[in-house]
């Protein structure tokens, strides 16, 4: 059945700034891939600015968080949930501030938020943020503990860790990606039953989005490493448009 309403496109410029920071200097430009990505048709941009700096850099966030204001787009920043990082959200006031769990020595962001085993730490920042103004969203995995503890906090999105689906497809293992892509459905389903909006990502590709963007209750996707590497081979511009495209498609079939 056609999935009915709109789902948005936000494009996460990160690893733009990896390739730049692999030589230093400027080029190529997170902010300017930001406007490829506007201009794409993006409906949001997203960004992290992890602790230890590997892509995203400070004054990379205060530029984005400029462009954004003047093209009246929103920004998702990504963050760990620490002083540094609130200090910085506080002050620059993204549309959205997304918490994420972070290790420095993981090559990416391995797993969703322990929202039930840090509930008391993580209700006073995630109220700060929305005393702040900011839409406050919770990077987990799409189990219904971790559910039920972000529905008792402040927060307005989940954001649901579609890395072992990603995975599991990569690794040939169907049976696998189904079970998962099932928890994220019904994920899906409790969130929004509770009461958040309900987002996904991470590891999304054009040959694995389709099955995500066709869950009725997905209000938006963000995807990065995935289109910033297909840029290589398309174009920013054209890797963007051919993912909203395929995911438009999917919620039309
Ligand atoms: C939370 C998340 O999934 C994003 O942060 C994204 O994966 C890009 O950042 P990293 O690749 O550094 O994790
Ligand atoms: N929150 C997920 C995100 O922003 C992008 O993840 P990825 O596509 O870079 O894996």
């Amino acid at each position: 059945m056609p999935q009915s309403g709109f789902i948005r496109l936000g494009v996460n410029i990160d690893h733009v700034a990896t390739l730049r920071n692999a030589r230093g200097g400027t080029h190529p430009d997170p902010v300017e891939a930001a406007k490829v990505a506007i201009a794409a048709g993006a409906d949001g941009i997203t960004a992290h600015l992890r602790e230890d700096r590997r892509h995203i850099t400070d004054a990379d966030m205060e530029r984005l968080a400029v462009l954004c204001e003047d093209e009246n787009i929103p920004l998702n920043m990504e963050l760990a949930a620490t002083d540094e990082m609130v200090s910085v959200a506080m002050r620059l006031k993204p549309h959205a501030a997304c918490i994420v769990p972070e290790r420095r020595e993981e090559r990416t962001t391995e797993g969703g938020l322990d929202v039930a085993g840090q509930h008391n730490r993580l209700v006073p920042i995630i109220a700060q943020l929305a005393d702040a103004g900011c839409c406050v969203s919770l990077f987990i995995e799409a189990n219904p503990h971790q559910i039920e503890a972000a529905a008792s906090t402040r927060a307005n999105v989940v954001e649901f860790h579609t890395g072992a689906y990603a995975h599991a497809l990569d690794d040939g293992d169907q049976t696998k990606a189904d079970a998962i892509l099932e928890q994220l459905r019904e994920g899906g389903r409790l969130a929004h039953a509770a009461g958040l909006e309900v987002h996904y990502g991470h590891g999304l590709t054009f040959d694995n989005v389709a099955p995500i963007a066709r869950i009725n209750e997905a209000k938006e996707l963000n995807i990065g490493h995935f289109i910033i590497g297909e840029a290589v081979f398309l174009g920013l511009q054209p890797a963007i448009e051919r993912m909203a495209t395929l995911i438009r498609d999917a919620r039309a079939s």
